[in-house]
């Protein structure tokens, strides 16, 4: 094999690229690894001894040993570095390779390094890879956008080291740009709202119901013979019964509760306030880390509030289970919807063509939010064209309708005991707003025009409205901000802090 040229080419051997490259070998292809730590290469050239797998420590013979066009997947830690190795590589790249950012890029990023090495003759693709290590080495998902041309070239690679449902390859062209990257991002958006759905469902089950891991772990098992069959219910069943060897304690309960977050998540709730769509429960996953991050005010803070506890819970055992069944369905479809609805607009706002069905296809199998249920939000995109808010169609409207009260009940209990919900009570709440036909901002929209003339529609009229509301107001001329103080001094006094509330 040595004297032969290898197809295709890794760079970053770490948890993601070393998996990754050797699913590449194990499916026939000759396989190219290289990587900053001279450890990870020796330790590729001793797993992958009887493959076509070789490890090399410059780019140069890395470059040099890969057959063109060259396909090189980089898979290292996003950000500045996936810059240096580019610059590192384009000397030494030949006019037509193919350079593949497999890492959990920023989609601006990817947009500037398409961009710019187009001008250099490379063909570029920034490809969100999902799966964790087991994924990457047994069958990813793979979401790859950019040049058209690269893909057509990597396909049969990357459709075969692709997870399989029903013999369908779990990766598709997503579309131009970085709509391979912005697909991922909003992938993991949606992953960190799943995640924390599961957290609250668990932490309602313990501190509510009074259950143990080892019968939660059972419950989650069952729900994972059921309607929430997903990856991430299956791993938090094994998660909770997990006991390190000799160990008598679940590793579950000495965890430090405060989660890390490298950032897709949170682009996925910027990139969605800046298009405008309401993505409540993946925000509130962000949130929840973020809080989880100040561990220290909430030990003091614990001390200060405490929470009367009734005796007695409303709902318990099989009654208590049944309704976070219902609740976590709940909270799985809005958060989907969610994610979906996201990538429906921001397809539009940045033209990237996206097919939404295709998307969910690929999502059934591989990924982290991989789930049965992604087979009906495939099936109700398939059948009809510009859907985009999936919360409304036939698939999902008895089940959203029957679990409903279930979660209202559920929150309440958590509620009842100050346990937090934000994310199960974000989606009942998304849910609520978006079947009122009538919301309360027709008194933000008052408010804005009273304080700053913003102006507002009527319902009984057409046309753009300005009213004077308040007719002791002081109008300076070019300063509407300065026209929203009360001259009344009794509303200027409602601001002020209540007397005794300090301390
Ligand atoms: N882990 C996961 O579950 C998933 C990760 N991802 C994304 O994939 C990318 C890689 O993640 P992961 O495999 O977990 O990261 P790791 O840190 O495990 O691996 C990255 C590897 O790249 C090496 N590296 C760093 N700089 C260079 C360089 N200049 N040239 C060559 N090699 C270099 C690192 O070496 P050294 O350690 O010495 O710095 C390391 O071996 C990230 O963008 C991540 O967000 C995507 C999906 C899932
Ligand atoms: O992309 C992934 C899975 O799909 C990664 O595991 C991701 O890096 C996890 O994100 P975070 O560290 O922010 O929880």
């Amino acid at each position: 094999m040595d004297q032969q040229l290898y197809d295709f080419g890794m760079i970053g051997l770490g948890v993601m690229g070393r998996n990754f490259l050797l699913n590449v070998a194990d499916d026939g292809f000759g396989a190219l690894g290289t990587d900053i730590d001279q450890e990870s290469v020796d330790a590729l050239n001793e797993e992958g001894k009887e493959m076509r797998v070789k490890g090399v420590s410059t780019q140069k013979e890395f470059v040099s040993l890969l057959s063109r066009p060259r396909k090189i997947m980089m898979l290292v830690p996003a950000g500045k570095i996936v810059d240096s190795v580019i610059e590192g590589l384009l000397p030494i790249l030949d006019e037509g390779d193919i350079l593949i950012d497999g890492g959990n890029s920023h989609y601006d990023d990817t947009d500037r390094r398409y961009e710019y090495l187009k001008t250099k003759g490379i063909r570029f693709l920034g490809a969100g890879v999902s799966g964790g290590a087991k994924g990457a080495r047994l069958g990813p998902s793979i979401m790859p956008g950019g040049d058209r041309s690269a893909w057509e070239d990597v396909r049969p690679i990357l459709e075969t080291v692709a997870a399989k449902v029903n013999g369908d390859p779990c990766v598709t062209y997503i579309g131009e740009k970085s709509s391979g990257h912005y697909v991922k991002m909003v992938h993991n958006g949606i992953e960190y709202g799943l995640m924390q759905l599961l957290a609250e469902a668990y932490d309602i089950l313990k501190r509510v119901g009074g259950m143990d891991n080892d019968q939660m772990s059972e419950l989650f098992t069952r729900w994972n013979n059921g309607r929430l069959n997903s990856y991430l219910v299956e791993i938090t069943a094994a998660i909770l019964k997990f006991r390190e060897e000799g160990s008598e304690t679940h590793l579950l309960d000495v965890i430090l509760d405060k989660a890390k977050q490298k950032g897709t998540g949170k682009w996925t709730s910027q990139s969605a306030m800046d298009i405008g769509v309401p993505i409540p429960t993946i925000d509130s996953a962000v949130t929840m880390r973020a809080i989880s991050a100040f561990k220290e005010y909430r030990q003091d803070n614990s001390k200060l509030y405490t929470v009367v506890h009734p005796d007695e819970p409303l709902l318990k055992g099989e009654g208590l289970a049944e309704a976070v069944e219902k609740a976590l369905y709940f909270g799985f479809v809005c958060c989907y919807a969610q994610g979906m609805h996201l990538l429906a607009e921001a397809s539009e706002e940045m033209d990237y063509k996206l097919d939404l069905e295709g998307i969910a296809r690929i999502w059934r199998g591989g990924c982290i939010i991989r789930a049965e249920l992604l087979e009906t939000i495939r099936s109700a995109y398939g059948k009809r064209e510009g859907l985009k808010n999936m919360m409304a169609t036939i698939e999902f409207r008895e089940d959203l309708h029957d679990c409903r009260d279930a979660v209202a009940e559920i929150v309440h209990q958590a509620n009842e005991r100050g346990v937090p919900s934000m994310c199960l009570s974000s989606a009942l709440q998304y849910f609520e707003a978006f079947r009122s036909e009538r919301l309360p901002l027709n008194l933000v929209q008052a408010q804005r025009d009273y304080f700053g003339s913003h102006t507002y529609e009527r319902l009984d009229e057409k046309g753009t409205f300005h009213t004077t509301w308040d007719p002791k107001k002081i109008h300076k001329a070019g300063d509407e901000t300065d026209s929203a103080i009360p001259t009344d001094p009794n509303e200027a006094k409602v601001m002020d802090p209540p007397s005794g509330a300090e301390g």
